[in-house]
């Protein structure tokens, strides 16, 4: 039904000019501004899509920032959503550092400061007991894909509060542009529960809760109000953790794991890429991971879900879980890792050497350092989950240049200013031979170095996850997505451990199909008539203009 018209110029059309699924600015065509009623509301000239790609990366260059691209962009998004995700289509390399890894980490600090539009869910405290209904109010039926943080954790740069926000968008734009979810069935979530970042609380622009936050069975209560709801609201979407602190991200997930699709990418995600960030650099070196010892810096969720990920893949191999167990070492800010000296969690428990083999190592009472790990572990890979900038110092990265012919060195913490050292170090510092993965984009002196990072995984997970309709989110699932990713070698000579980003989402597809058929495999899930290739290749939504009308 149509609107009644106000001076000649229909409120509808104006409905459609400021809903960002059907505006397609200057690129309405006469008949469409005939039809809409859109003339007058439109400068007069007819855009292509091409036309406005163009026009709008020129601008976005102009910008000296990547600060405020990152906000040009996002105002893209809220304005007209089918052309930012053609522009990122056609230039994701350059702009996937900008939405995402490493500028999405300023944009959550300074959220706050550029709050210009609602995107997504802020679910706060003082909403406890309305969950459901504030879901149920929402006019999206079909979400597919859900992330959710509570920004206790954003990236290495700590308790963000309502600012986290950022990632969920950043990851579910991501959703669309590698795995082609349609961007009207994503749904960004902040859990608001507080934040104990003094800085903010102090702010006087801050927009979240000013609270501290909430903690213990109350937080557990909210959580669960929350999944609850959800479920409730949309029985068969997946639900993504992201850059929740720790402890918590470890338990939430433990809790939750069986009861509905979910996974947490931190953890998961994370570990998947490393995995197969080592398995592409153990076919580049030319040694076999069974017979070497790997060094994980940095025990939290994210270095215990690698270690886990790569136990799994050693016991694939045929070795016993006491024997890959032997081959992980994992050094956290007080050493390697011993049973019943400085083990804090269960996920280190699971991980650490045991006591009496470690005695021998121990100097001074004290667990052995970095640096003495790797002098005697000899480890063939280094991998960085810890956040502490510059930690891979040049004694360190010395040390496992005279171990090895090719030490594989995987500084993954993000942004920047946390990465345990920068591709160009770790090249200088061993005569170039090592191999390199960084969490953030980065560039060695012949070109850009693999973005070791979970954009190269997540995103086939949740599109494999919601066309195999599987309700649980296997282990098994990121172990076959690992070995997916490992396998499709770069066009690129020299030393990449991954296609370009600019393949992202080639990619999507290969390990949405290899996540299919574990759910067919392992739980029952029933390939549809034309296979499962034809249902990932139908489920992508296109970045192309529609009928702002039909429904
Ligand atoms: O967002 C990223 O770049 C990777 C990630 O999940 C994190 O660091 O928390
Ligand atoms: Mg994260």
């Amino acid at each position: 039904m149509k609107q009644p018209r106000q001076n000649g110029i229909g409120s509808d059309a104006k409905a459609i000019l400021s809903d960002p699924l059907r505006n397609k600015g200057t690129a309405f065509t006469e008949e469409e501004r005939d039809r809409l009623g859109l003339h007058g509301l439109l400068p007069n000239h007819v855009s292509t899509m091409d036309g406005q790609i163009k026009r709008r990366i020129a601008v976005l260059r102009a910008f000296s920032t990547p600060f405020e691209k990152y906000a040009f962009l996002r105002d893209l998004q809220d304005t007209n959503e089918t052309l930012f995700y053609a522009l990122l289509a056609r230039h994701r390399s350059e702009l996937l550092p900008l939405v995402y890894t490493p500028t999405v980490g300023e944009a959550c600090v300074r959220f706050s400061e550029i709050y210009r539009r609602a995107r997504g869910l802020f679910l706060s405290y003082p909403l406890k007991g309305r969950l459901f209904e504030i879901l149920a109010a929402l006019p999206n039926d079909d979400v597919e894909v859900i992330c959710v943080t509570d920004g206790e954790r954003i990236l290495g740069l700590g308790d963000q509060g309502a600012g986290g926000m950022g990632i969920p968008i950043g990851k579910l734009s991501l959703y669309t542009d590698c795995a082609g979810i349609d961007p009207a069935r994503t749904m960004p979530i902040l859990l608001d529960t507080g934040t104990d970042n003094e800085e903010l609380l102090d702010n006087p622009l801050y927009v979240g809760w000013r609270h501290h936050r909430v903690r213990g069975a109350e937080y557990d209560a909210f959580v669960e109000e929350f999944v609850e709801a959800v479920r409730k609201r949309w029985p068969r979407a997946l639900l993504q953790w992201e850059d929740f602190a720790g402890p918590n991200a470890v338990t939430l997930l433990g809790r939750y794991r069986c009861r509905l699709p979910t996974f947490n990418d931190d953890i998961q995600g994370t570990a998947a890429t490393a995995l197969a960030a080592i398995l592409a650099a153990e076919r580049l070196a030319g040694i076999d991971l069974i017979e070497r010892n790997i060094v994980v810096f940095g025990a939290g969720a994210a270095g215990c879900g690698i270690a886990e990920l790569i136990l799994g893949e050693l016991v694939s191999r045929g070795l016993t879980r006491e024997a890959a167990l032997a081959r992980i070492h994992a050094v956290d800010r007080d050493g390697l890792l011993i049973e019943h000296v400085n083990v804090v969690t269960a996920s280190q428990a699971r991980i650490a050497r045991p006591h009496t083999e470690a005695d021998a190592w121990l100097t001074q009472q004290q667990a052995p350092s970095l640096i003495e790990t790797i002098e005697r572990a000899r480890p063939a890979v280094l991998i960085g989950t810890s956040g502490q900038f510059e930690a891979f110092d040049k004694p360190v990265i010395e040390a496992m240049t005279r171990h090895n012919d090719r030490p594989i060195i995987l500084p993954l913490s993000n942004p920047a200013i946390r990465a345990e050292a920068s591709a160009a170090d770790v090249q200088t510092w061993s005569n170039g031979r090592a191999i390199i993965g960084t969490g953030s984009p980065s560039h060695g002196s012949n070109g850009a170095v693999t973005q070791v990072n979970n954009v190269y995984i997540f995103p086939g997970i949740g599109l494999g996850a919601v066309v195999s309709g599987a309700e649980t989110i296997t282990e098994a699932m990121f172990a076959e997505a690992a070995k997916c990713l490992a396998s499709l070698v770069p066009d690129e000579d020299g030393d990449r451990l991954f296609p370009s980003t600019d393949h992202l989402a080639e990619i999507a597809d290969s390990i949405a199909l290899a996540v299919c058929r574990v759910a067919e495999r392992d739980l029952g899930a029933i390939p549809p008539a034309g296979g499962w290739e034809d249902a990932i290749a139908g489920h992508r939504w296109a970045p192309v203009y529609r009928d702002p009308v039909s429904p």
